[in-house]
C-alpha cells in the first residue's frame, strides 16, 4: 500500500484565475526523500500545505497509507505528518518548553539525552535551553522546529524551505540529518527547496511544479541527464554552470 497516494489535487485562488494547482496526481509508493522544485509563486507552498491539511484543496484527495484524508481526524494526520514551515512559529516560553511540549501533549517521558543528540545533530548543541524562544535567530527557529516535530516522530516530514537561513555548514548538517531520518526511522521527505543541488544530491525523486502542473516526477539522476521539458533542461543548465560548492537558487 502506498505511503501517500495524492490524487487529482486543484486549487485556485480566486474563481477568476488560473488554477494555482491543476490536478496534481502522484503516488509514493516506499518511504523516499522528495524535492519539490520550481520557480517562484508556482505552487510549491500550498500544495507541501495541502499535504500538511493546513489548507484545503477546491477538489482532489489524499490518501495516507490507504485511508482517504477525510477518513483521518486533523489530529491523528498531524502524528502521521510533520510540517515545519517556511518561518516556523516558536510557541510561548523557553526552547526546553518547546522541545518538551511534544511529550507533553502525548504524555510521554521526554528523553533529554534524546534531545540533546538531535540537537547536536542539527548544529544546536550550544542552544540555552533556557532562552526564550521568540529570541532565536532564523536559523535556529528552523531547527528548533524540525526536531520539535521529529520528536512527533511523524511518518512523513513536509520541510519548506527549512535550510534557507542557514549558513553552508549547517545546512550540510540538516542535509544529513534529514537522510538519516529516513534511512533510520524510515520516514517520508517532502521537502521545497530553490537549492537545485541540494535536490539532486539528497533527493531520491523530484517533483518539478510549472503553471500548477508537476510536470517532472521523477529520480533527480533521470531529470538532470535527459530532462523532459524546457523548464527542466534551464535547471540542469543552471545546476552544472556553477561550482558545486555554490548555493544554487532556481527562480
Ligand atoms: N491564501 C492565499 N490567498 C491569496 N494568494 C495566495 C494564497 N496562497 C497562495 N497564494 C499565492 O499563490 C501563489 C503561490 O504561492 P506559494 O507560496 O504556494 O508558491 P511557491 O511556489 O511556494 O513560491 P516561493 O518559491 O516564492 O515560496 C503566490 O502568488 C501566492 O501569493
Amino acid at each position: 500500500m502506498a505511503v501517500l497516494y495524492v490524487d487529482q489535487l486543484s486549487k485556485s485562488i480566486s474563481s477568476n484565475t488560473l488554477k494555482l494547482l491543476s490536478n496534481v496526481t502522484t503516488s509514493i509508493e516506499k518511504p523516499a526523500i522528495i524535492f519539490i522544485l520550481g520557480a517562484s509563486g508556482q505552487g510549491k507552498s500550498t500544495l507541501l500545505r495541502i499535504l500538511g491539511r493546513l489548507e484545503s484543496p477546491d477538489s482532489g484527495h489524499i490518501y495516507l497509507h490507504g485511508k482517504m484524508e477525510k477518513d483521518w481526524s486533523p489530529s491523528e494526520w498531524r502524528m502521521k505528518v510533520g510540517y515545519v514551515g517556511q518561518q516556523p512559529v516558536m510557541l510561548p516560553g523557553t526552547v526546553e518548553d518547546n522541545l518538551r511540549i511534544v511529550s507533553r501533549l502525548h504524555r510521554s517521558t521526554f528523553n533529554s539525552m534524546y534531545v540533546k543528540q538531535l540537537l547536536s545533530d542539527v548544529g544546536l548543541s550550544y542552544l540555552d535551553w533556557n532562552k526564550q524562544a521568540s529570541l532565536l535567530s532564523g536559523g535556529e527557529k528552523q531547527r528548533l522546529a524540525l526536531i520539535r516535530t521529529i520528536l512527533l516522530n511523524p511518518d512523513i516530514l513536509l520541510l519548506d524551505e527549512v535550510t534557507s537561513s542557514l549558513d553552508i555548514h549547517s545546512t550540510q548538517l540538516v542535509e544529513e540529518f534529514i537522510k538519516s531520518c529516513h534511512y533510520e526511522k524510515e520516514m517520508t521527505i517532502i521537502s521545497v527547496t530553490h537549492n537545485v543541488k541540494q535536490a539532486q544530491n539528497i533527493g531520491q525523486r523530484i517533483w518539478l511544479l510549472s503553471e500548477g502542473r508537476l510536470i517532472e516526477d521523477t529520480d533527480p539522476q533521470s531529470l538532470f541527464k535527459s530532462p523532459e521539458t524546457d523548464l527542466s533542461k534551464s535547471l540542469m543548465q543552471q545546476s552544472f554552470s556553477k561550482s558545486s560548492n555554490q548555493i544554487e537558487v532556481f527562480v
